[in-house]
């Protein structure tokens, strides 16, 4: 007879972990909001989206404060100056920018941030944060593929959707920049895949903060 719990009974044991920052970019139309939503909802309060500020018009469908912070050039230059963003850049002639608060305090406490943004945020929040960035970029299966998911989406005028083509060949030529690279063809599969990064990413030995005492007490 053993007086430990059976291992049902038992509350799983979780490590002390420094958290990460998921970052997500694709050019336009290839599913970054598709694969966010999904994991948000799959990982619940572990994964906070890092909401940005906008100059962008608002689409229909959309939630001031949830997908972005809408707001006016003179507002975000102020932000700029007053030193309100980790990065921003202009993006198909509009500003966008991650606000800083939030994210450093909670990284030490284990809370891991989703990120979308482009190739230039990418590179601007791997250059401030180091190795607590993991970085994935989605392609589209295939050019033809990509400008019907943008049409479809139907929130955008024509021109905006052609603008965005021309533009996803630049775009896309920054993947491999990135420390993972995923084909959105299946959108169930490039979820499982991208769920699958996070997953790997979590238990880094690097990350696990709580591991030199949990490995000092096994040894003892
Ligand atoms: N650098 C940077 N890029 C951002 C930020 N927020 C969004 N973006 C990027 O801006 C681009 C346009 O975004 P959006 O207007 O939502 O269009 P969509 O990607 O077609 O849905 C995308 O590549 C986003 O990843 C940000 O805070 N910083
Ligand atoms: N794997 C997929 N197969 C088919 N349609 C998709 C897939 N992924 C996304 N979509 C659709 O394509 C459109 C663009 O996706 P979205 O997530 O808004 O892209 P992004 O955020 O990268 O601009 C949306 O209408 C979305 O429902």
């Amino acid at each position: 007879m053993t007086d430990s719990p059976a291992p049902a009974e038992r509350a799983p044991l979780a490590l002390p972990r420094r958290g990460l920052m998921l970052i997500l970019s694709s050019p336009s139309g290839a599913g970054k909001t598709t694969i966010s939503r999904k994991l948000l909802e799959a990982e619940g309060a572990s994964l906070t989206m890092s909401v940005s500020v906008t100059t962008r018009p608002i689409r229909p469908g959309e939630v001031d404060g949830r997908d972005y912070h809408f707001t006016d050039v003179p507002s975000f230059r102020q932000m700029v100056d007053a030193g309100a963003f980790l990065e921003w850049a202009e993006v198909f002639g509009n500003l966008y920018g991650t606000p800083r608060a939030q994210v450093s305090a909670g990284l030490g406490e284990g809370q891991d941030y989703l990120f979308d943004v482009d190739w230039q945020g990418a590179q601007q929040l791997a250059q401030a944060a180091g190795s607590d960035v993991v970085t994935v970029f989605l392609l589209p299966p295939s050019l033809a593929e990509l400008e019907s998911r943008l049409r479809g989406r139907g929130t955008d005028a024509e021109e905006v959707v052609r603008g965005r083509m021309e533009r996803a060949r630049a775009e896309m030529s920054h993947w491999s920049e990135y420390d993972y690279v995923v084909v959105n063809d299946v959108i169930d599969d490039c979820f499982a895949k991208v769920q699958t990064i996070l997953a790997a990413e979590r238990l880094k030995r690097t990350r696990q903060t709580g591991l030199v005492d949990f490995t000092r007490g096994l040894m003892a």
